[in-house]
């Protein structure tokens, strides 16, 4: 089923997950069909998995398609953010495989990142190109009470899971020099680092989108003694990737239709960023 642009879409959901590397499918989305949504900026990186979890409307897109066919700088970002807003989704839960910057964020453990550090370098930031200007506030890139209950659901699991973090983005797909992850861990003091949050991040919060990211670390990056792989990077992944999918059903079915304006003014971003 396709939905061409202009045509208001079949389907709705009000929250969406963008899976990362070694998140291809929840498993845990019901009654699921494939949307395929095209975009003022092209094609979203895959079909888009719009059902159920627990009574509450989910669209799930796997940030690198089905079978990691799109590496992390030609992720098409607008279109992926672009589609889950058509949607209806007014909070995005973003899954990433990270590496660690320090030695107590062991791999295995969950980061749910607080501020962000961007080294890309190429990529397509913004929704407003011109003739209409937006310029964004990026001092608190997450949506708190998103934070708030991913970190909860995290803790009421039993999980080892940090509350903050920042997470410096790199353009890749190269992973870091050893010189490079030595300014991020100590000039930069970065605790986490990967190659997809920017520009997901800037563009959800264009997108007035309550946008936070659970991070799963996944390698001690290359300041460590053995530098990380790829195939490091999904083997950890596939042995710890029930801990996010848990969190995720369990999060899902308790987050309001509405946010709440004292804990967050991801719906209001653009209110003072137009020119
Ligand atoms: C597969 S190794 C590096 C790759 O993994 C991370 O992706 P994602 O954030 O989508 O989980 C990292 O950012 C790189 O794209
Ligand atoms: N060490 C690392 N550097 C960049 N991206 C990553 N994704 C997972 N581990 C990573």
């Amino acid at each position: 089923m396709s939905w061409v642009l202009g045509v208001k879409p079949p389907v709705q959901a009000e929250i969406g997950v963008i899976g990362g590397s070694g998140l291809y499918d929840p498993g845990i989305v019901e009654n699921a069909r494939e949307v395929k949504v095209y975009t003022p900026f092209g094609e979203p990186s895959d079909a888009i998995i719009v059902g159920e979890v627990k009574g509450r409307r989910v669209a799930f897109l796997p940030r690198h398609g089905r079978g990691h066919r799109i590496p992390p700088h030609r992720v098409n970002y607008r279109a992926n953010i672009w589609a889950l807003k058509a949607l209806g989704v007014k909070w995005v839960i973003s899954v990433s495989a990270v590496g660690s910057l320090r030695e107590d964020y062991k791999p295995g453990d969950l980061v749910v990142p607080d501020q962000f550090i961007d080294m890309t370098k190429k990529r397509d930031y913004t929704f407003f190109e011109g003739p209409v200007v937006a310029h964004v506030s990026m001092a608190d890139p997450f949506c708190e009470q998103l934070r708030r209950e991913l970190i909860a659901a995290g803790e009421r699991l039993g999980y080892r899971i940090h509350p903050k973090g920042t997470y410096v983005c790199i353009e890749g797909p190269r992973f870091s020099t050893r010189a490079e992850s030595r300014i991020w861990k100590d000039v930069f003091k970065a605790d986490i680092i990967g190659m997809t949050l920017v520009p997901e991040v800037n563009l959800a919060c264009e997108a007035q989108l309550c946008y936070a990211t659970l991070a799963m670390i996944t390698d001690y990056d290359v300041w460590a003694e053995r530098p990380v792989t790829a195939e490091e990077v999904i083997r950890i992944m596939a042995e710890n990737v029930e801990k996010a999918k848990r969190i995720l059903y369990e999060v899902i079915p308790r987050l309001p239709e509405e946010p709440e304006p004292s804990l967050c003014s991801c719906c209001k971003a653009l209110e003072t960023a137009l020119l």
